[in-house]
C-alpha cells in the first residue's frame, strides 16, 4: 500500500504515426466514445481518467501527440516528465509498424526507460492486414515490450493497455519508495498534474 490520502498521477504519452488511432484510443478510454471522422491532432492534447489499481486511486493523464513529423518539435517537449508510454501502429499501415523503433527512440531520448507497451490497433480490419502476426510479435520481443492487439472501434483491449501500464508504474513507484523513502514527500498537490513532474505523486 502507498500512504493514505496519496494520489498517484501518471503521465502517459501515446505516440505513433498519423491516423493509427491515438486520439481515438484516448477518447474511447476517457469518454467511452468512438467516431469515424479523422481529425489530425495539431501538436498535443490531453484527457484524464481516474481508475483503481490494487486498491490505489490512480489518475491517468493521457497525452495525445501528433503523429505527423511536422509537429515533432512541439510533441518532443511534451514527452518530458512522461512516466509511461503507448507505442501504436495500425494493422493496415505498414509504415506505422516500421516507424515504431524510431518513436521509441524519440521518447527514450527525452525520458529514458519508462513502462511502455506496443499496441497494434485496428484489429477489426484484420482482413486488410499488411503485417503478419509473427512480425508484430517479433517486434515486441526485440523491443522487450508487452504487446496488445486492440480495436478502438470495437472497444477491444483498450482498458487492458492502460491498466497494465498503471500496474507497471505502481510497481516501479513502490520499489523506488522502498529504496528511496524520501520520495514520499516530493511534489505538492497539483504539481504532478499541471507540470507533470517525473515523480507523479500528490500528497
Ligand atoms: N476500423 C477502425 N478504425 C479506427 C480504429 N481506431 C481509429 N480508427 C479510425 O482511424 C482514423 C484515425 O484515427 P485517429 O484517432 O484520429 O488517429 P491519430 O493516430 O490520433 O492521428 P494523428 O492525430 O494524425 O496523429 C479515424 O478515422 C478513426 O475513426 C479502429 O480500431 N478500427
Amino acid at each position: 500500500m502507498l500512504e493514505e490520502d496519496m494520489e498517484v498521477a501518471i503521465k502517459v504519452v501515446v505516440v505513433g504515426n498519423g491516423a493509427v488511432g491515438k486520439s481515438s484510443m484516448i477518447q474511447r478510454y476517457c469518454k467511452g466514445i468512438f467516431t469515424k471522422d479523422y481529425k489530425k491532432t495539431i501538436g498535443v492534447d490531453f484527457l484524464e481518467r481516474q481508475i483503481q489499481v490494487n486498491d490505489e486511486d490512480v489518475r491517468l493523464m493521457l497525452w495525445d501527440t501528433a503523429g505527423q513529423e511536422e509537429f515533432d518539435a512541439i510533441t518532443k517537449a511534451y514527452y518530458r516528465g512522461a512516466q509511461a508510454c503507448v507505442l501504436v501502429f495500425s494493422t493496415t499501415d505498414r509504415e506505422s509498424y516500421e516507424a515504431i523503433g524510431s518513436w521509441k527512440e524519440k521518447v527514450e531520448a527525452e525520458v529514458g526507460d519508462i513502462p511502455t507497451v506496443l499496441v497494434q490497433n485496428k484489429i477489426d480490419l484484420l482482413d486488410e492486414t499488411v503485417i503478419k502476426n509473427e512480425e508484430a510479435e517479433a517486434l515486441a520481443k526485440r523491443l522487450k515490450l508487452r504487446f496488445y492487439r486492440s480495436s478502438v472501434k470495437e472497444d477491444l483491449n483498450v482498458n487492458e493497455v492502460f491498466k497494465y501500464l498503471a500496474e507497471k508504474y505502481l510497481q516501479k513507484l513502490k520499489q523506488q519508495m522502498f529504496t528511496q523513502p524520501a520520495i514520499k514527500s516530493v511534489s505538492p498537490a497539483g504539481i504532478a498534474v499541471k507540470a507533470c513532474s517525473s515523480v507523479g505523486i500528490q500528497a
